[in-house]
């Protein structure tokens, strides 16, 4: 794996700031409720907007990389990415304590089942931050397996907390445990996970086991 410097800081802040514009519209898409001669010119409009955009494409996406302040950063990331209108954009944090956390609000975008959240969606965010927990434990890894338990349904539009922590290890293998919950901590979403460091990512002075 190759880790990408960072160019053209400008043009990836000005991405942030259009990717947050996709967002908007992704959200007004699903509400929107003007009659269709008015949905049928919006669309025009966007149509003749993608167009300017692909006049001129990158050969690849946007990489992991170090950011001009040192921080480690994936701008084209689907859950964390400021640059993909994908992401939510995720905020993940790493306490002192270990772990990583994140505060979050769904958007009605993320809907599966009547007014909450689809569970597809609540994996992609756990598989996510139990990946982050792995790294931030010095055990880097891809998801071997993700078991999720679906304790209640998660609102969209009221904050939840999202956290998680490393908790085995076994060579090449960490186990993570996290959960989404609501901010008085009742647990919404449970997960545990596998991470497997792929052989190419392990660092030359990386430790043996500690288990
Ligand atoms: C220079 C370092 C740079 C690091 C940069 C990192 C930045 C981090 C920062 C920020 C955090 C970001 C967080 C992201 C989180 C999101 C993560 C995802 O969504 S990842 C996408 C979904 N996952 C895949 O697509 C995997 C696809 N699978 C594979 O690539 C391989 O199958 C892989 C690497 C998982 C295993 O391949 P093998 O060849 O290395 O492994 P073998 O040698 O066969 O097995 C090793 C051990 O692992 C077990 N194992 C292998 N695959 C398993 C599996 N799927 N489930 C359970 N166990 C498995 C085996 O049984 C074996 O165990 P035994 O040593 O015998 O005890």
């Amino acid at each position: 794996m190759t880790i990408e410097l960072a160019s053209g800081e400008a043009q990836l802040a000005a991405l942030a700031v259009l990717a947050q514009q996709a967002r908007e519209l992704m959200d007004a898409v699903v509400l929107t409720d003007v009659d269709e001669t008015e949905i049928e010119a919006v669309t025009a409009e966007l149509v003749a907007l993608t167009e300017r955009l692909r006049a001129v494409r990158r050969e690849s996406t946007l990489p992991h990389e170090f950011a001009p302040d040192g921080t480690f950063r994936h701008l084209g990331n689907a859950v964390v990415g400021a640059c993909n209108p994908h992401a939510l954009p995720l905020e993940v944090e790493r306490p002192p304590e270990g772990g990583s956390r994140a505060d979050l609000n769904f958007r009605p975008i993320h809907e599966g089942p009547p007014g909450a959240v689809h569970g597809g969606v609540t994996a992609l965010i756990l598989d996510h931050l139990l990946g982050d927990a792995v790294a931030a434990a010095g055990r880097p890894g891809v998801t071997g397996t993700l078991t999720i338990r679906y304790k209640r349904l998660v609102p969209y539009g009221r904050p939840v907390v999202a956290s998680a922590e490393a908790t085995r290890v076994e060579g090449r293998k960490t186990w993570a445990d996290g959960t989404i919950a609501l901010p008085d901590g009742t647990p919404l979403v449970e997960a545990t996970g596998l991470f497997i460091t792929p052989e190419t990512w392990r660092l030359p002075n990386a430790d043996e086991p500690d288990e």
